[in-house]
């Protein structure tokens, strides 16, 4: 699964819309009942409403119904594993558990493998907001 996932984002980071970074980003992802669905990173002359590429992967399979992924793969030409910004770890928090597994990776094919709560412990949750006053 880990290889068919590599080959996805890998293929999907090809399709990048970087004309301002010329960063390419790409991420896969398998959900729940074994769906599986990739993205690229697409920037804007607005700079800020560029949408990374682990974002788009994760919002093509919530709109296509999905609400639990399993296994997130996102890779980049970095030295080491790409790091996910801190957009994409809370979006990641929303929708992946603890025994969901998150590789990190770049074209080399190193890799490293994550947890969301090692990527961003303390994330804000639904269920913080209980506890308004
Ligand atoms: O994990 C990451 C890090 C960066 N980017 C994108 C955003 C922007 O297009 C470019 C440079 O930040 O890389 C991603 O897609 N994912
Ligand atoms: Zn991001």
């Amino acid at each position: 699964m880990t290889n068919q996932l590599q080959q996805l984002a890998e293929n999907a980071r090809t399709h990048a819309y970087v004309p301002y970074s010329t960063f390419q980003v790409g991420a896969s992802l398998e959900t729940e009942d074994g769906t599986l669905y990739s993205g690229c990173n697409i920037e804007n002359a607005s700079y800020g409403l560029t949408n990374c590429a682990e974002r788009t992967a994760i919002f093509k399979a919530m709109s296509e119904g999905h609400r639990k992924i399993k296994k997130l793969y996102v890779t980049a030409d970095t030295k080491g594993p790409v790091s996910p910004c801190g957009a994409c770890r809370q979006v990641i928090a929303e929708f992946m558990d603890q025994d969901g597994e998150v590789i990190l990776a770049n074209v080399n094919g190193e890799k490293r493998s994550v947890t969301i709560q090692q990527l961003l412990p303390g994330a804000f949750e639904a269920g913080d907001m209980d506890e308004q006053k």
